[in-house]
């Protein structure tokens, strides 16, 4: 929370100067890129002196928790504060995009006393502004002012926090694109990109599309290897878009059974099959307002493929079983680790829907051509994770991890360097990492927790003369029988994820 108490003194300048030094004072913090912290802290003081308010807070719209959070805890009663997003005055500007000033807040309904009774704080007037880049864009936090010295907030007060607040926004934005380029200070909490790591030149061409993509509602298509962040790039897309505050519903082509398919996508009328006892709606209508992902594209049976065309096409559906024909306001991402061109050439996928799913094209790069440098950030971001989770000191590779880290080739990229630092995390206790902490590479032994591996000294025994479709299906059917039937456990443990442990044991004989 960055929140702010206004000087006890009242502040004998004009308040036009005050207002203006303000502004002037954001746009130079701003030109030397300072940490977003301490601009939002200043921003926060200054603002509270300049329209004589007695505390400002800065809100931050959390799309994927779907609440509000407060920034900086500078509010000496509470650390910080989260609050469902339409909870409140704040909550009411950041979901309707409008300004709210009150007189008196005792007896407006939309104000919400919770922080008031947890620090004996009375509200009285208040001004409450969105922090936007303007009326089209996405509602990135609220600004909100509390308590002005000698009468309720005006006019002019409020055009000026609008104006600021913009400035704000664009803050915001700028200093988001710096994290999301590894050049700016790791900022910007549940803010579009600040769970992306990396900074390679491969992957700021990416964050580049996904930015220009997420301001349309143009349909995506994210191609890449297993594991090599389809899906959080996906939802990145969703939450920078002005669908954030909007449902982000997710469809596994691989996981469902072809039959479940279109009642999965489109929903299914009553008495539709057997077993359709009632009308179940489908993900395009859950996603309503929102982003559809539509997981593994490649995989969608033939059949529906034609459907989902039609969808893309206009928008307009029908449910399994009913002859109406409905229309949702959905957008698509999809994504894909297949050729698709080869699945066109060889008729196992409709060439009309290929382009039509691909508008925007966006190619995620595997981890072996991100570089080593990229590895290693990616290493220690995930090393602070876990160690956060798993209650552990602040973590450390030696040299000889960080050697063998560098040199891999991680075939089952991002998500197999996550599972690899979160096992190495969990085995030490200090914190700090070792090579010995790693798996070994294939053909020098066991890794060194192998031992307490469910599978123990399980073997596999393959004959010769095998296609390498049936090795991989088989391995990977010993491996879940070794988990207990466990896919996600096998999955995680295999380095891949669970679409590519599916299509791996749904593999022909
Ligand atoms: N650049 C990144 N920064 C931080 N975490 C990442 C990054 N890329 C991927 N991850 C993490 O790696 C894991 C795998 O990513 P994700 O599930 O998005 O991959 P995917 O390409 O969709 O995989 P699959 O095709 O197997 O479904 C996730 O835990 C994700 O959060």
């Amino acid at each position: 929370m960055t929140t702010s108490a206004a000087p006890s003194m009242l502040d004998t300048a004009p308040l036009s100067m005050s207002r203006l030094s303000l502004l002037v004072d954001l746009a130079s913090l701003l030109a030397r890129e300072v940490d977003f912290d301490a601009l939002l802290g200043t921003a926060c003081e200054r603002l509270a002196k300049a329209l004589r308010a007695d505390r400002a807070t800065i809100w931050l719209v959390d799309a994927e928790r779907g609440d509000l959070v407060t920034r900086v805890a500078l509010l000496p009663e509470l650390p910080s504060l989260r609050q469902p997003l339409e909870r409140g005055i704040a909550g009411h500007v950041a979901t309707t995009g409008q300004v709210v000033r009150v007189d008196d807040a005792s007896r407006d309904p939309r104000f919400d006393p919770t922080a008031d009774r947890a620090t004996g704080y009375t509200t009285r007037s208040m001004l409450v502004a969105p922090i936007r880049e303007d009326g089209a864009a996405p509602v990135r936090g609220v600004v909100q002012l509390l308590n002005r010295a000698g009468a309720p907030f005006d006019e002019e007060d409020q055009r000026y926090l609008v104006a600021l607040a913009t400035q704000l926004a664009r803050a915001l934005s700028l200093t988001t694109l710096r994290a999301a380029e590894g050049g700016g200070p790791g900022v910007v909490l549940q803010g579009p990109f600040n769970r992306i790591v990396g900074r390679s030149e491969r992957l700021a061409a990416v964050y580049e599309k996904v930015q220009l993509a997420a301001q349309t509602d143009a349909t995506v298509l994210l191609r890449g290897e297993t594991g090599t962040g389809k899906s959080l790039f996906a939802r990145a897309i969703h939450v920078n878009s002005r669908r954030q505050t909007r449902p982000f519903v997710t469809v596994d082509c691989t996981t469902l059974p072809a039959q479940l398919v279109e009642s999965e996508l489109f929903g299914h009328e009553r008495g539709a099959f057997t077993g359709a006892d009632r009308r179940v709606p489908g993900k395009v209508e859950l996603a309503e307002g929102g982003t559809l992902f539509l997981d593994e594209l490649g995989d969608l049976p033939l059949d529906i493929q034609g459907k989902l065309l039609r969808f893309l096409q206009d928008r307009s559906f029908e449910r399994v079983g009913g002859r109406q024909s409905l229309r949702a306001d959905v957008r698509v991402v999809c994504a894909t680790h297949c050729d698709l061109e080869r699945a066109v050439a060889e008729g196992r996928f409709r060439k009309d829907l290929y382009y039509r799913a691909r508008v925007v094209e966006i190619d995620l790069p595997a981890l072996r051509e991100r570089g080593p440098d990229d590895v290693e950030t990616l290493a220690r971001h995930f090393a602070d994770v876990y160690a956060t989770r798993y209650g552990r000191p602040s973590p450390g590779f030696d040299p000889d991890a960080l050697r063998h880290l560098r040199a891999h080739t991680w075939p089952g990229n991002v998500r197999e360097l996550e599972h690899w630092v979160e096992s190495a995390i969990a085995l030490a206790p200090d914190g700090r990492i070792s090579a010995g902490h790693l798996p070994t590479r294939r053909g020098e032994g066991a890794p060194p927790h192998a031992a307490a591996a469910p599978e123990g000294d399980a073997r596999v025994a393959l004959p010769l003369g095998l296609t390498l479709d049936e090795v991989t299906r088989r391995y990977v059917e010993a491996m879940v029988r070794a988990c207990e039937g466990n896919k996600t456990e096998a999955a995680k443990r295999l380095g891949v994820g669970r679409n590519t442990l599916s299509r791996a044991l749904r593999a022909k004989h």
